[in-house]
């Protein structure tokens, strides 16, 4: 791991406008979802990111890769500040980071081929040899090369989230978000997926951010931990110390909340 961080985030606050409760005169209210978050994240780290539901770990993955602009506050990827910049300068920089939708099914096109959807980032980055690069990832994911000319709906659940992981990875990114991506697969299709992530965050040195529910996957899969509550950090640290001996009353609660047998839950 180099010194600088893969990403620097300062005080980032972000809102949305509240359509729920819009005045009849004059723009809508806002509410906001982040309040002030500043986290730092090492390269090559695998990060889980965990939280109720609406606090925010949506939000805050979105505004990493800038599907969102922040309000204020600053992020800062691989030493540069990205927190306000445009389409046209995020465009070279798209490569970089990428990420993995949670269902595979609505996520792929389903009229296009396997090769077509995983040469899609390569071909909106103008990279050369998308044929060798789309084969390269598919090997890396463990899936034939002859799924090239295969269609989304002639796949497995497993065989679909690998097509999505192998899109994300062809750019050869430095970052990948994971937003709840095992959660709709079945128990052995998940753990297959895990071992793949695993495995490729060794092979090709990526930084990874991981979104679940599951606090028996974060704790097998990340080495930090990073708890929001209600758009804020509660607690922020490594996944053993954190499970071990809970800071934050509120991981407490969370971690009270699972069963046992879920933490023991072991895939290989
Ligand atoms: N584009 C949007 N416009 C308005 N409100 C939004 C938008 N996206 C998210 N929200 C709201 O922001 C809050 C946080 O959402 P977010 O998806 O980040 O939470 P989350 O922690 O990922 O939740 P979950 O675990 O349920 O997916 C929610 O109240 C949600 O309704």
């Amino acid at each position: 791991m180099s010194d600088t961080p893969i990403y620097d985030i300062e005080n980032l606050h972000l809102s949305f406008p509240d359509l729920a409760h819009k005045p009849l005169l004059g723009p809508a209210l806002r509410v906001e979802i982040l309040k002030g978050i500043s986290l730092s994240i090492a390269k090559g780290d695998v990060v889980g990111i965990v939280g109720g539901s609406g606090s925010g770990k949506s939000t805050l993955g979105r505004a990493m890769i800038r599907l969102l602009e922040p309000d204020s506050g600053a992020i800062r990827f691989d030493g540069q500040d990205i927190t306000h910049l445009d389409e046209d300068a995020l465009r070279p920089l798209r490569r970089r980071f990428q990420m993995i939708f949670q269902d595979p099914m609505s996520s792929l096109n389903p009229r296009r081929t396997v090769g077509a959807i995983i040469a899609g980032p390569l071909r909106l980055q103008g990279v050369d040899r998308v044929s060798a690069r789309v084969d390269q990832a598919l090997d890396h994911v463990g899936l034939p090369r002859a799924f090239r000319t295969r269609y989304p709906h002639e796949l497995s659940g497993g065989q679909r989230q690998r097509v999505g992981i192998a899109r994300a990875i062809a750019t050869e990114p430095d970052f990948i978000l994971a937003d709840e991506i095992v959660s709709g697969l079945d128990v052995s299709s998940q753990a297959q997926v895990l071992n793949l992530l695993e495995q490729l965050v060794q092979e090709l040195g990526l930084t990874l951010a991981f979104i679940s529910h599951d606090l028996s996957v974060i704790r097998r899969l990340c080495r930090h931990t990073l708890v929001l509550y209600r758009g804020e950090v509660v607690e922020y640290r490594e996944t053993q110390a954190l499970f071990d001996a809970p800071q934050a009353a509120y991981t407490r609660e969370l971690l009270d909340a699972i069963p046992l047998p879920d933490l023991e839950q072991v895939w290989d």
